[in-house]
């Protein structure tokens, strides 16, 4: 099958800054083989042809950070802080959730997902095996983990089904899923338990996903517990020898931006700009991580603590921040922060060798926005455009490992009316009396 892209504004996110070419893109099967000019002979054998007059051709978003199940719980229970909001809430109903439901959760992330342009998300959650097969049925991109913390109720089973997760998911759906071992947090892995993890993690040669640093009241239980920061900690332990996806990462002290700079750390930070705001949470220091050459991404985190999970919103609210972190308009541009959500969040998620640019030989994960609304014109700076004016209903079609999953806003393979009805239901038993 080869799928042909025709006059398109084409991002191709491999550069410096960015400078959109018009061109044409050609897909062969699941991977893009041709960026800018077609060779003819081989447009006029494209089994189908897009016309993306007045869109933009982007890669794919790359979500570093999600708990895409937690879409079903999303809008049950609000404005409280972190902890109270995990412990009283959060876990109570996550305790009630079956296989089913997350799975019908992870589809429902997906569909948004796929609606706003996000053609890779990185998960941490549990019910593994159900998370993996929404990935597998909605076409999408996922690095996924099965989050552990060390809780009274015994490990044996976390660690099955963690190992079970990368026995069974890692390389399925055509290498579409990969898996990384996924320790909570800080204060929920003491050091023991988060060697076990190091352990599964090297068995099977994986990078790890971590909650790091999200508020002050864990800096605070680190600091009584160990007399060190977060960071310090997750250093003694050895988490830094390995690939990590550090999410979060709000509370770093300048030390410990040194640690993660001295170490040469192989992956990077997942920014939740949105959450960190709504949740109160404070403003990651993300100036600082690009100037120690830390290499950032983005995420939303859970459906629960970000309300949607379109990463255009975190792409504004990222370069928002950092602009008034540091009294300077000119920090974090547009440039920028356009490649974190692209080329650098593949690089945290080690998929950057697969994704994250428009170039031949890489998969075929492409987002046409569609530019013809009054919110998008005129056309001065394309790039600015994308960063601070598109949102997420602006893309008109999705392609993941070269298979079209939303074409003209239209989803291919998920019935999202009938998964919204069928949620509705679900989220209700779920909630009640919490
Ligand atoms: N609760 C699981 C392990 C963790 S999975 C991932 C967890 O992250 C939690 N979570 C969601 N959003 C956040 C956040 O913003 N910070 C920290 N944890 C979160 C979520 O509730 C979920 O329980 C067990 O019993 O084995
Ligand atoms: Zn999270």
């Amino acid at each position: 099958m080869s799928l042909l892209i025709t006059n398109a504004m084409i991002l191709t996110m491999t550069g410096e800054t960015v400078t959109p070419i018009h061109g044409d893109l050609l897909i062969e099967g699941d991977l893009i083989t041709a960026v800018g000019e077609v060779p003819a002979e081989k447009k006029a054998q494209a089994d189908e042809v897009i016309d993306a007059q007045g869109m933009a051709a982007l890669p794919g978003l790359v979500n570093c950070h999600n708990h895409a199940a937690m879409s079903i719980l999303r809008g049950f229970s609000e404005d409280l802080r972190l902890m109270e909001w995990l412990s009283q809430k959060m876990w109570p109903a996550e305790a009630r959730m079956t296989q089913e439901d997350v799975y019908l959760g992870t589809l429902l992330a997906a569909a948004e997902m796929i609606k706003s342009g996000t053609t890779t998300f990185a998960d941490m959650y549990v019910f593994t095996d159900s998370v993996a097969q929404a990935v597998i049925d909605s076409g999408m991109r996922a690095s996924l983990t099965r989050g552990m913390i060390d809780a009274p109720d015994g490990q044996e089973m976390r660690f099955a089904e963690a190992r079970a997760l990368f026995e069974k998911w890692n390389g399925a759906g055509d290498g579409r899923i990969s898996v990384m071992a996924g320790p909570h947090g800080p204060h929920t892995c003491p050091p023991a338990f988060l060697q076990e993890i190091f352990k599964l993690a090297e068995e099977f040669n994986a990078p790890l996903h971590i909650h790091l640093a999200e508020t002050t009241e864990e800096v605070e239980i680190i600091r009584r517990e160990y007399g060190l920061t977060p960071t310090e900690y997750l250093k003694e332990v050895g988490l830094f020898d390995h690939h990590v996806v550090l999410a979060h990462s709000v509370h770093l002290t300048a030390g410990d931006i040194e640690i993660l700079r001295s170490a040469n750390l192989r992956g990077g930070i997942a920014h939740n700009p949105v959450s960190n705001l709504k949740l109160g949470c404070g403003i990651a220091p993300v100036t600082s991580y690009l100037q120690a050459g830390l290499t950032v991404g983005i995420g939303t985190d859970g459906p629960g603590s970000a309300t949607t999970l379109d990463l255009f919103e975190e792409i504004k609210a990222a370069a928002w921040l950092q602009k008034v972190q540091t009294f300077d308009p000119t920090a974090l541009n547009a440039s920028q922060v356009l490649h974190m959500a692209t080329r650098e969040g593949a690089k945290v998620l080690a998929l950057d060798s697969q994704i994250g640019t428009l170039e031949a030989g890489k998969k075929a994960d492409v987002i046409l926005v569609d530019t013809h609304a009054a919110h998008l014109r005129p056309h001065h700076d394309l790039t600015a455009l994308l960063a601070y004016s598109a949102n997420g209903a602006d893309v008109h079609t999705t392609i993941v490992n070269g298979e079209v999953l939303m074409k003209g806003r239209k989803l291919t393979k998920l019935d999202e009316q009938a998964l919204i009805a069928e949620i509705e239901e679900r989220a209700k038993q779920i909630t009640a009396g919490i």
